[in-house]
């Protein structure tokens, strides 16, 4: 193992088991403060304008939904030492979950998001029954000093009806989600500041005959 594994194996064993007894995890204070600062510098280096409207549905039939999400998003690389450093985390987590709970995790993709104040995310799920795209979700906060009266939270609820809210999570900087995409609808509820994420999809790999998806 080495030393990022090390550092963080704590923590993955606490994701694992929560994922393998209710299928989300919650963990406050998962990330170094240095790196979720230095992730919020890259988010913020972006022009307005390079955030875009982000789409509702799959990627081949992209359509902006003001109605249901009004974030903005740029989607994440190596070409910043924090980004970088994310993906590596994100790299780690992948194989630890593989090796604990046979997930078969293939591939891996994440998107800053910027939500304006009043901005929202309607209930939703992040995939849908039967199409093994999407299998695991992340979602990472950026945001320092969230105060309560400030809103902005994500709300999880249950699958099964009647429908139960699960949990209410703060933004704050360093707090981790991780939950079975397929299982748990949420909503991100307006706030009255800026909230900055990043949110993040483990996919399976589900190539047929000559056709890779997701891309290799
Ligand atoms: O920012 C959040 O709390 C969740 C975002 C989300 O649900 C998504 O991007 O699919
Ligand atoms: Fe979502």
């Amino acid at each position: 193992m080495d030393d990022f594994s090390v550092k963080f194996a704590r923590l993955f064993d606490l994701i694992a088991n929560d994922i393998k007894t209710c299928g989300y995890s919650v963990q406050t204070g998962a990330l170094p403060v240095e790196l979720t600062e230095a992730l919020l510098t890259s988010l913020l280096t972006f022009q307005s304008g390079q955030l875009k409207p982000a789409g509702v549905g799959r990627a081949d039939q992209h359509i902006s939904n003001a109605a249901i999400r009004r974030d903005t998003i740029a989607w994440i690389d190596s070409s910043t030492g924090a980004q970088g450093e994310w993906l590596k985390f994100s790299g780690q987590l992948q194989q630890h979950l593989n090796r604990t709970l046979m997930l078969g995790l293939f591939s891996f993709e994440s998107h800053f998001a910027h939500y304006a104040p009043g901005a929202f995310y309607k209930t939703h799920v992040d995939a849908f029954k039967g199409q093994a795209n999407r299998v695991l979700s992340v979602v990472l906060y950026l945001n320092e000093n969230w105060r309560l009266e400030e809103g902005g939270e994500m709300v999880l609820y249950s699958d099964a009806q009647p429908v139960q809210t699960l949990c209410n999570i703060v933004p704050q900087a360093g707090t981790l989600v991780v939950f079975l995409s397929e299982d748990f609808p949420h909503e991100v509820l307006p706030a009255t500041r800026d909230r900055y994420s990043i949110a993040g999809w483990y996919r399976v790999n589900t190539s047929t005959s000559g056709r890779v998806d997701p891309p290799a």
